[in-house]
């Protein structure tokens, strides 16, 4: 009998070249050619009459030919001018045989099909498909014709016919993996149903209306679906292993919360308790907390840290830059220095003894805290007992750095709690489809006393009054910084166009004391100009992006941002977030270079008009749509063979009650969508 995991071979028509170019498409048996769907349609259901053609049209149509000429002026090309009753068409050759000329002689009856332009006399077909025929009868097909997806050498007759065997064959025999109550509740029709509509959709359906078709948003459900249940069971294999407990002494915590120099939010103690809930189980914390710019995620993960290190195990925190990693240190040093636990600092820099001692401490357990940037995973890296890992910024690091880091505890059997912090708000939509193999915790208050900063939005015509702004700013005893962004992510360009503006501010600012900061300056020089400005050395730091994460220096309450328009609202909101840390009044303005677009506008608008990074990120989801969203994250970036998020998003939404569903009253259900959609091997390493 024919499976569903027959070879292609099985089939008429495809030979070993064939199954190679099918292969080379990821198809490799004949259910893989079922899931193969049609990227449009062409309708050759009917023909058209000429005189309804406009342009734009893709039509099927059948007319005499009236006259064939060979135009020499211009680019050589033959025209071929055909009609019915209703009117006329040019068909257009740029290339042609003597023996074409001869097929379209006066009076021979063509059927066409091509896409409708305007030419010069009218509308034309250039390079239309033809064939002469004798009569009008016959020359249309029943159902749309699907135009799959090819490789080269693969002809779309091939997929064709093949795709036609593989419905007869096996579409019978596919399980329909979605339960009964999930089809009913969405309308939606049977997997063989959906796979039969969208291979031979029937006539008078336009692409448009399929695309709209509850035979796709099915399959596209499914497909979701196989994502989000890979992640979950991700999750659930996950919590399998065994954690460290640990176990908070409350006179240590009321210590150290004594020690900080403000007291806690409330979303801040909400927060800590849902990471001490998590880790007092067996079973490893997975959890993202998400905050917004200025929140307060550090003194959150110190005290994640505090319940590791007074239950005997180390922490290791992860930054994406050095600047940030620095900061951490700065911040950890302090707030545990009568703790008796003083931070390491490992990073690409550190080298030879230094390095050597660092490695040592770690590996025999003195060292408890080590903080550092991607060098903390690097094979060469053990820890004595690692019961914690934080990482923070989340989307810079890609998932399988995360895994590395998590195996450095295996020398005591135990997987470490994981803790990842991300000031990048991630729309609840996504957060669905990238993050459900974490737990999420979302701190949704800001220290008070905060106040929004105010955003203008002013046309680089107007810097003089922005340097005469910075003027009176630094006369009142307060700082400010100059971001300078480019479209290219060239560090090379971006450090260039810093040192010139550095230099064009210093000539027009000569009594305010000017700093540049850059990605390619060494660490411990950019470290130096960051400490002098957080030192108020400085009055006005030049920077470039690399001062998006990490900075924190309350006095600077002022920022310009040069050519906003060339960054993502997130990154904008991120950089903004580097003033408003104090209690003061703040601003932040966007030098755009004009003319600017409406919707450029539009998005600078939002900034002006929002201070909250949810808000901000929901309001970016809609103005860019979830696919390029999504496409800058580094993380998850997720290969979908037929779900659009810019066209399906909506069916988001529903994913995670249906696989609740799955996973508990349809287990087997659950590898079998999986390796339908992603594959057997998942695309994501066991996490
Ligand atoms: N509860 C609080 N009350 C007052 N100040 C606080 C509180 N929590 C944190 N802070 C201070 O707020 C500032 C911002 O905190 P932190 O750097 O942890 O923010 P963050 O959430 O990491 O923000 P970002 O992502 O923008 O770096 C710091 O100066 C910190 O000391």
């Amino acid at each position: 009998m024919d499976t569903p995991q027959q070879s292609l071979s099985r089939l008429a028509g495809i030979g070993p070249q064939s199954v190679a170019r099918l292969q080379k498409l990821g198809i490799h048996c004949i259910q893989d050619l079922l899931f193969h769907l049609p990227h449009r349609y062409e309708d050759r259901t009917r023909i058209q009459p000429i005189g309804a053609l406009a342009p734009g049209m893709t039509a099927l149509i059948v007319g005499a030919v009236e006259l064939t000429d060979v135009l020499l002026r211009g680019r050589r090309s033959l025209i071929c001018r055909i009609s019915d009753q209703t009117g006329f068409i040019t068909l257009r050759f740029f290339h042609f045989s003597a023996n074409q000329q001869t097929q379209l002689k006066p009076g021979a009856l063509l059927c066409c099909f091509g896409e409708i332009r305007h030419g010069y006399a009218g509308l034309e077909i250039i390079h239309p498909e033809y064939k002469v025929v004798h009569t009008r009868d016959n020359l249309t097909e029943d159902s749309l014709t699907p135009i799959y997806p090819l490789t080269e050498g693969l002809r779309q007759n091939t997929v064709r016919k093949a795709v036609k065997q593989a419905l007869a064959l096996c579409l019978h025999q596919l399980t329909d993996w979605l339960p009964a109550a999930i089809l009913h509740s969405h309308h939606f029709p049977t997997l063989q149903q959906a796979l039969q509509t969208l291979h031979s959709p029937p006539a008078h359906q336009s692409s448009h209306d399929i695309q709209q078709s509850s035979a796709l948003k099915r399959l596209v459900f499914e497909e979701f679906l196989a994502h989000h249940l890979r992640m979950l069971q991700g999750k659930m294999s996950h919590k399998r292993w065994q954690a460290p407990v640990f176990e908070v002494d409350p006179a240590v915590k009321a210590r150290f919360l004594a020690g900080l120099p403000f007291q806690l939010t409330g979303a801040q103690q909400r927060v800590i308790g849902e990471i001490e809930t998590d880790c007092a189980q067996h079973h490893p914390m997975l959890r993202l907390v998400q905050g917004d710019v200025g929140s307060g995620k550090t003194v959150v993960a110190a005290c994640a840290a505090l319940s590791a290190l007074s239950s005997g195990f180390q922490v290791a925190v992860m930054a994406p830059t050095e600047l940030l990693a620095e900061q951490h240190l700065r911040n950890f040093s302090a707030w545990f220095a009568g703790f008796d636990c003083e931070p390491v600092f490992l990073t690409g820099q550190l080298k030879g003894k230094a390095r050597q001692q660092t490695l040592q401490s770690l590996a025999d357990g003195g060292a408890r805290i080590a903080i550092g940037t991607h060098a903390l995973f690097q094979d060469s890296v053990h820890f004595a007992n690692l019961g914690l890992i934080i990482i923070d910024e989340q989307h810079r690091f890609g998932v399988h750095q995360r895994l590395a880091l998590r195996e450095k505890s295996q020398a005591i059997g135990l997987r470490p709690h994981q803790l990842v912090m991300t000031a990048t708000p991630i729309p609840r939509t996504l957060a669905m489809l990238q993050y459900s193999d974490l737990d999420i915790s979302i701190i949704d208050e800001l220290p008070p006393g905060r106040k929004p900063v105010t955003t203008s939005v002013i046309p680089s015509e107007r810097r003089d009054e922005v340097i005469d702004r910075i003027h009176h700013w630094v006369g009142q005893k307060r700082q400010a910084y100059w971001v300078c962004t480019l479209i290219e992510e060239s560090e090379v360009l971006q450090c260039e166009a810093a040192e010139k503006t550095a230099e064009y501010l210093s000539d027009a600012l000569p009594e305010i004391r000017i700093a540049l900061v850059h990605g390619r300056m060494k660490s411990a020089d950019k470290d130096a100009v960051m400490q002098a400005f957080k030192n108020h050395r400085y009055d006005l730091l030049v920077a470039t992006t690399v001062i998006e994460v990490g900075v924190d220096v309350p006095n600077a309450g002022l920022m310009i941002i040069e050519n906003p328009e060339r960054l993502g609202l997130s990154q904008l909101h991120q950089l903004r977030g580097r003033v408003g840390r104090g209690d003061v009044e703040s601003y932040c303005l966007l030098l755009y270079q004009s003319p600017l677009s409406a919707a450029g506008k539009q998005r600078l608008g939002i900034l002006r008009e929002s201070n909250d990074g949810f808000v901000i990120a929901e309001k970016d989801l809609q103005l860019r749509g979830p696919g390029e969203v999504m496409g800058t994250r580094q993380t998850g970036q997720m290969q979908f063979k037929i779900a659009d998020l810019n066209r399906d998003s909506e069916l988001l939404e529903q994913i995670p009650a249906a696989a609740e569903i799955i996973y508990k009253q349809h287990p087997e259900a659950v590898s079998a969508l999986i390796e339908r959609w992603i594959g057997e091997s998942g695309q994501y390493a066991e996490v």
